[in-house]
């Protein structure tokens, strides 16, 4: 399957440097008026400017060698198509069109590429490069074979089901959809079946009962976290019911989602997509999600008494976060600002709760908050997942926990009075908070930080928050304390407990003047917070919760370094080093 010559000329040394077994079709085409040699083979399509085409254009002795050569990988093509097909996308502009018009009349045979761009701050644009060919076969030959490369790559995904929720974030979620997502769904012929949520939970019970999961290849949501949660608790449920597991039962082992989810971010919080991909930007979520991108995640199960509650991967919050969430829902109608309001007031009541959390730490292998080891794509923390060895030491503990009359061996203990209790099961990196709630946490190594902030003064506490959005250890305090965990549960000190003494201990002592007029009054009525589990928020204050190690996996790759070079696999791809900016 080769076309070594399109014209008479002899191969330029930087293709001959291209080994020849890897080789599956080279030709001399033209793009944009230059000459240039483009060469494909299993892992990258390289086009360069030929020698004699680089003298001509004035000007080109300046320009750097990689300034002429341009490298893809063929796992981050999009789609090739002949050129007149480009203007049949509906949503296309008509200058697009138009202008596709004129180069198909221009040149009859050409073929164009749409392929993964990176641009600044881990966006993905989708880029389009014309070859035109000498004769019309060649320009098929082109096409077939990189639509045969295409077709080798098992995990992109035919055919999607996709939730549209339309009240989420700013409301702009169906717009989203239509004007950013569907063009390029379309242009990588994937087809989706649309659903516009009609009430909250709708996407959540279609998936629990009614779906036909068997016709797709993944489940797409368009909106924010609580749009994601109840695709989770839709496919995680319906995974259950299939298998005969009893989601009641916190030692279940649960069984895997096969379908993987892809995140359309247009919610408020975007935690999930933005911790999982590094930003929260409609068009590269679809990219990922067109290259068939896969990144496992944990899931916390929640119970109380041995009853299932919900499932989180972001953020199980207790006091300061709880409060906040509880205080925000009401103000929904703000859309994202409600956050912003809460937060405030949330801040300045201040308040404090009394608790016992018990958990057991993860394995030592497992790093630690604090390790600056931060999660990133092909995470070697996450990649070892726990093996057999690991299992049976995993087994050895729970037997431990089993065999231990109060469950209580291996298990640490806190009790004391705290502003915020948070399991963070990933980063919980967002717009808001670049770094997240823990920097260092992991996204599939079956572990969750968990974050105690102890009883402080109110200037403290704004430090440790301020510290959430700079590049300073918000771990770094007296009051914090962070262990990374397998399995925590939280008891709040009972109600009447709340003596007199604790009154006097109340915030008014820190030496920043307070800003509710009974300081006292403010702890006292408020005993007990909730928790909140990705936003939502539990109807227990007492839990359990338990880390089921990758339950589900993302259309995502974890957030890739900066300046990531492409590597190939090929070490012949000589003039392919750098990754396209074209
Ligand atoms: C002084 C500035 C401090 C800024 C501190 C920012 C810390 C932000 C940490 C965000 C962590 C988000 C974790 C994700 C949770 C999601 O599962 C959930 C559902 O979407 N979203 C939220 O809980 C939504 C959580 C929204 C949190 C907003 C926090 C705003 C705090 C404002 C404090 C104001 C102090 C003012 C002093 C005068
Ligand atoms: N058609 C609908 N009408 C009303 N509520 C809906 C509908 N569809 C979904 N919901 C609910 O809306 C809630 C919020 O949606 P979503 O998460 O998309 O946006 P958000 O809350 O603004 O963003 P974030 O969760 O990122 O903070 C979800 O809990 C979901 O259950
Ligand atoms: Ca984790």
């Amino acid at each position: 399957m080769r076309n070594d010559r399109t014209t008479a000329q002899p191969m330029t040394r930087l293709c001959d440097e291209m080994d020849n077994q890897s080789r599956l079709l080279s030709s001399r085409l033209f793009e944009k008026h230059r000459q240039v040699e483009v060469v494909l083979n299993r892992s990258v399509l390289a086009w360069k400017e030929t020698e004699k085409s680089k003298k001509r254009s004035s000007g080109s002795s300046s320009l750097s060698e990689t300034a002429h050569s341009h490298a893809v990988q063929v796992c981050e093509i999009v789609a090739v198509h002949k050129m007149e097909d480009d203007g049949q996308d509906n949503t296309d502009t008509e200058r697009r069109q138009k202008k596709a018009k004129q180069l198909s009349t221009l040149y009859p045979h050409a073929f164009t590429v749409s392929y993964v761009r990176r641009t600044r701050q881990q966006q993905w644009r989708c880029s389009d490069v014309t070859f035109q060919c000498a004769n019309q076969g060649l320009c098929q030959q082109w096409i077939q074979v990189i639509n045969e490369q295409l077709s080798l790559l098992a995990n992109r995904p035919k055919s999607l089901l996709v939730y549209i929720n339309p009240y989420g974030g700013k409301r702009r979620g169906k717009r989203i959809y239509k004007q950013k997502v569907a063009p390029l769904f379309r242009r990588a012929c994937i087809s989706a079946d649309v659903i516009v949520t009609e009430r909250a939970n709708h996407a959540r019970d279609h998936l629990k009962t009614e779906a036909n999961l068997d016709k797709y290849d993944g489940v797409v949501c368009v909106g924010g976290d609580g749009m994601f949660s109840e695709i989770l608790h839709g496919l995680v449920t319906r995974t259950q019911t299939d298998s005969g597991v009893d989601q009641n039962q916190p030692d279940a082992e649960l069984v895997p989602c096969s379908l993987h989810i892809g995140i359309i971010p247009a919610g408020s919080t975007d935690c999930i997509c933005f911790a999982t991909v590094g930003t929260n930007d409609p068009v590269t979520s679809a990219l990922h999600i067109i290259v068939g991108d896969s990144q496992p995640m944990d899931v916390c199960s929640v119970h109380h008494d041995d009853v299932f509650l919900r499932y989180s991967v972001s953020l199980l919050g207790y006091g300061f976060y709880g409060d906040l969430l509880t205080d925000s829902e009401r103000k929904r109608w703000l859309g994202p600002a409600r956050y912003d309001l809460s937060g405030v007031k949330t801040f300045l009541s201040h308040n404090y709760y009394e608790g016992t959390i018990s958990f057991l730490p993860a394995e030592n292998n497992m790093g630690t908050p604090r390790d600056k080891l931060q999660c990133r794509s092909g995470c070697c923390v996450c990649q070892h997942k726990p093996s057999s060895k690991d299992n049976k030491q995993w087994e050895m503990s729970e037997e431990k926990e089993k065999s231990d009359k109060d469950g209580s061996s291996g298990w640490s203990v806190i009790r004391g009075k705290f502003i915020a209790i948070n399991g963070a099961s990933m980063s919980c990196a967002c717009p808001r908070s670049p770094k997240g709630l823990s920097p260092s946490a992991h996204l599939a190594d079956g572990t969750t930080d968990l974050i105690l902030v102890r009883k402080c003064s109110r200037l403290d506490f704004l430090r440790h928050l301020l510290r959430h959005t700079n590049k300073e250890d918000q771990f770094d305090h007296s009051f914090v304390e962070v262990h990374r965990v397998s399995k925590f549960r939280f008891q709040p000190r009972h109600h009447e407990l709340v003596s007199l003494e604790d009154l006097s201990e109340s915030p008014k002592k820190t030496g920043f003047s307070p800003i509710c007029s009974a300081q006292t009054t403010c702890n006292y009525s408020t005993a007990h917070s909730s928790w909140t589990c990705d936003g939502e928020i539990l109807p227990h204050t007492a839990i359990q919760v338990s880390v089921q190690c990758q339950l589900i996996r993302l259309f995502a790759r974890g957030i890739e370094e900066q300046q990531q070079q492409c590597v190939f696999e090929d070490p012949c791809t000589l003039w392919a080093l750098e990754p396209s900016t074209h």
